[in-house]
């Protein structure tokens, strides 16, 4: 199966190297071209634009880091939409709001190409060893023929529906996440404060009923002040402000995302934004030392 990639980011690396080494033929395009050198090593082919690979390939796949990222790609000159027409299918796996997949998918299959969304929950460990999960919607067949690649990918792939539902899928879940990093950021500095081991907590949450993964593979790291990216912090709080324009549209009251909304951008306005969205444990350090 020949596949084309674009976006050769933290998770677009990881995840078209994971189709290379499983067999797939790989042609890759990213806005820095140089990141492509590593991933012909392992050979793939590069396109040269975004409409190259697409004009190459029968299906093409997207993880970009934003919105405007995203419709760019799609959109700009030599972009997607110069070449995809029929027998052509289009995934954007990037986070991003379901009006920018939507602008997308009516795009795309107004030049008689098929469009999924698929985003995925997973970070770069899970994408490295192909156990990511991926929440795909739209086009139904396109979803089927696209299954062998999201095996390889994921250990879980759904597939929601309409265009939209994997969108918001995605930022309900980020938008969760991002309010238990802060949450779990305040619990750290304050058993600190207080006179308590924090590896002590760490040790507590795990055997309790809040026991999950996240708490288990970043606790450590956040203890010695190491915020080396897997997701990007300024990424997270890119999906707290799209999930947190959801609830606006749904009328849902979120008082606790509209806060660790507030601490991951004061991290962003810190400079803190290319690191791991854990590095937001630091503005909890600084308002606990002012005050
Ligand atoms: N990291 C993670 O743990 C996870 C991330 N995600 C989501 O996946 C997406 C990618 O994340 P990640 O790989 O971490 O991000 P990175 O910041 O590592 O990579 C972003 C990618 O987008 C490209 N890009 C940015 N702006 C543009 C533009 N205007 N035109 C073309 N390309 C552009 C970058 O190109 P260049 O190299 O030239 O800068 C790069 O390839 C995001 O939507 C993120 O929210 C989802 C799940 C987990
Ligand atoms: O969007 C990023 C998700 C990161 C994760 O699921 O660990």
């Amino acid at each position: 199966m020949e596949v084309g990639f674009l976006g050769l980011g933290i998770m677009g690396k990881a995840m078209a190297m994971n189709l290379l080494k499983n067999g797939f033929k790989v042609t890759v395009w990213n806005r820095t071209l140089a990141k492509c050198e590593e991933l012909v090593e392992f050979g793939a082919t590069i396109g040269d634009t975004p409409a190259a690979v697409v004009k190459k390939c029968n299906i093409t796949v997207a993880i970009l880091s934003d919105p405007s990222a995203a419709l760019s790609v799609v959109f700009d000159k030599d972009g997607v939409l110069e070449q995809i027409g029929s027998g052509k299918g289009y995934i954007d796996m990037s986070t991003v709001d379901d009006d920018t997949s939507s602008k997308i998918h009516k795009a795309v299959t107004a030049k008689g190409g098929s469009f999924l969304e698929a985003p995925v929950s997973g970070s770069k460990k899970p994408a490295e060893d192909g156990q990511l999960v991926i929440l795909a919607a739209g086009d139904e067949a396109l979803y089927e023929e696209a299954i062998p690649a999201f095996d390889v990918l994921g250990k879980k792939s759904f597939f929601l529906g309409h265009v939209g539902n994997g969108a918001k899928m995605k930022l309900v879940v980020n938008m969760i996440m991002g309010s238990m990093m802060n949450a779990f950021s305040e619990g750290l500095v304050l058993a600190e404060r207080s006179g308590l081991n924090p590896h002590a907590l760490l040790d507590v949450l795990d055997l309790g009923g809040i026991a999950n993964p996240m708490f288990r593979l970043k606790g450590p790291t956040m203890i010695q002040n190491n915020y080396s990216p897997a997701f990007p912090l300024k990424h997270q709080q890119k999906d707290m402000r799209l999930a947190l324009a959801l609830g606006d549209e749904n009328a849902v009251s979120m008082p606790a995302a509209a806060a660790a909304n507030e601490a991951f951008k004061k991290a962003r306005s810190m400079e803190l934004g290319d690191l791991d969205f854990s590095a937001v444990h630091e503005i909890v350090k600084i308002h606990k030392s002012s005050s």
